[in-house]
């Protein structure tokens, strides 16, 4: 670790319980509401583009309120794009571990700096209650930080053995131009952490933003210019998937591709990047972090109280709209009516409401097509299950639904297979905990998964079977923090990258051992 930089430790969450954050965070919400509907060029080599396309991002609780405008670029600015990072990659990845962790360091401080002011962007642009823009916010602070960190760590290779009359090294290498593709549900924090691993690897990079939160992505890149990134080393291109993306991805000079996302378009990327391009010189690499189907595993032991806040505040916290959501309680038989009961209450007790409001405990969906597919999901569960509460929306103001559990859902239906990402959750009886755990693993996914017990046996059966990258023991399965539950799941929900952890950055890069015989 180099002189002077301390361990690493997670960002505090803020304290909305002080006046003074109240007020603060408040009179950021004035400012960011009073800068509404500005534009964001495109920025390619450091220069802003503008273009005739538009990406309007709208206040999902306030469908009429534009947010913001994004230029939307074309194939050719793409190319120009990809061309630019191409350039930059030239320099930048001779840059010293210590300049580029510098970097982030710099970013992170000027994010901490600035925190209610992206907080508050994340409410208005991705409808999220203060608490979880906060986190957000403080999650992106903590990627930076600790990857700053691993680059330092990594710059001196790592120890490999030599024999008498040779000398071993190894050392890690940046990959090149890289595109990065990040979800809207965590606007902030997974878009910069994935951004800035790249960059803090040594490579260059086009970030896509996701269409429907360009604005805390575009004001993501003026303070990275701020913190003194060279020109082109992130080019900022939004723009649409099947067109921009697919070129991008597509891109004989793409040397990696850093998505996190959907299945349906994490498969079409990995499918379309291992095709070879003419005059292309690697294979591409594909980081692919995809949905979930997260279930909590609530045993005959458990305290049910607490089982119960898991599921709720697992399923419903920013309305279901986290790859790691709860969307199946799967409880046993001897405990289920209890559990089924007591979440009710819970869910019923959340406030559903505008997220500008401190007191809102669960905000809208993001758009239309998240509403008509929640909304679709729910009238699939009055066939599939048993309607235990909610099953309203409300799309008048916002993309408003209410929290909606189905009770008696079999381990088969459809509502218990497929990802949602909404406030819709499946409870399932279990006949006993074994069968809990199959059931739990019965689907494409190997996300995140939780298990309510105090049987100390079926907590380390738990450990042994429920195939899942982020297990979580008498809690809920959300809310992984950075360098403390690296995060990334098995089977369908990805490539497992483990973001926040040891091994993530060294995915940015390619290894080489240098033998030099004496
Ligand atoms: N595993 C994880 O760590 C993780 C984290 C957050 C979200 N997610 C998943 O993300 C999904 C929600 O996010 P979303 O709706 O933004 O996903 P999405 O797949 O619709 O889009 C993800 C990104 O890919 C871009 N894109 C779309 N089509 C493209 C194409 N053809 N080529 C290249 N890029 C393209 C989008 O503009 C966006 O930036 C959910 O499935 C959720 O589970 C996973
Ligand atoms: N890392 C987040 C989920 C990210 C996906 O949406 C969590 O652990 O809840």
């Amino acid at each position: 670790m180099g002189i002077g930089i301390r361990p690493y430790t997670h960002e505090p969450f803020s304290d909305f319980g002080e006046s003074r954050t109240r007020r603060a965070f408040a009179e950021a919400l004035q400012r960011e509401t009073a800068r509404l509907g500005r534009h964001c060029p495109l920025v390619i080599g450091g220069e802003r583009i503008d273009t005739s396309g538009r990406l309007v991002s709208a206040n999902p609780a306030r469908r009429e309120q534009v947010v913001g405008t994004a230029a939307k670029a074309d194939a050719a600015l793409a190319d120009r794009a990809v061309e630019a990072a191409a350039s930059a990659y030239a320099q930048w990845r001779h840059a010293p571990a210590e300049q580029r962790a510098d970097l982030l360091f710099k970013a992170a401080a000027l994010t901490r700096r600035r925190r209610h002011e992206f907080s508050a962007l994340l409410v208005l642009e991705t409808g999220k209650p203060w608490r979880e823009a906060d986190a957000d916010t403080a999650e992106a602070i903590d990627f930076m930080e600790y990857y700053g960190r691993e680059a330092l760590r990594l710059a001196d290779g790592a120890p490999v053995l030599s024999r008498p009359g040779e000398i071993n090294r190894y050392r890690y290498l940046p990959l090149g131009v890289g595109i990065v593709l990040p979800p809207w549900n965590f606007a902030m924090a997974i878009m910069a952490g994935m951004t800035m691993a790249a960059v803090g690897a040594g490579n260059t990079v086009v970030l896509k933003p996701a269409s429907n939160a360009p604005v805390i992505a575009a004001r993501f890149v003026e303070l990275l210019e701020e913190a003194g990134l060279p020109p082109g080393v992130v080019n900022y291109v939004p723009g649409s998937g099947a067109e921009v993306g697919d070129r991008l991805v597509d891109d004989p000079r793409t040397r990696f591709v850093s998505f996190t996302g959907s299945r349906e378009v994490g498969l079409r990327i990995f499918e379309r990047a291992a095709k070879v391009q003419p005059g292309q010189l690697w294979l591409k690499r594909v980081l692919a972090e995809l949905g979930g189907k997260d279930a909590i595993v609530v045993d005959r032991s458990a305290d049910l109280e607490l089982a119960a806040q898991a599921i709720v505040a697992s399923a419903f916290g920013y309305a279901g709209q986290k790859c790691s959501a709860c969307s199946r309680a799967i409880v046993v038989a001897d405990v289920y009516d209890e559990v089924l009961a007591r979440t009710v209450k819970l869910a019923q007790q959340l406030t559903v409401g505008d997220p500008a409001q401190l007191g809102c405990e669960m905000g809208p969906l993001i758009d239309r097509a998240a509403y008509d597919k929640v909304m679709d999901y729910v009238a699939l569960g009055h066939r599939e299950g048993r309607l235990a509460t909610g099953g309203e929306g409300d799309e008048t103001i916002g993309w408003y639904a209410q929290p909606t559990i189905f009770a008696d859902v079999q381990p088969q239906a459809r509502l218990m297979q497929e990802e949602i990402f909404g406030p819709v959750l499946a409870l399932c009886r279990a006949p006993d905990f074994d069968e809990a755990l199959a059931i739990a693993n019965d689907t494409a996914y190997g996300l995140t998964g939780a298990v309510i017990s105090r049987d100390r046996d079926r907590l380390e059966q738990a450990r042994r079977e429920f195939h899942v990258g982020n297990l979580y023991l008498n809690r809920g399965c959300t809310g992984a923090i950075v360098g403390y539950q690296p995060f990334g799941g098995f089977n369908m929900s990805g490539t497992d990258a483990k973001a926040g952890g040891p091994d993530y950055l060294a995915l940015f890069m390619q290894a080489q051992c240098v033998t030099e015989q004496l």
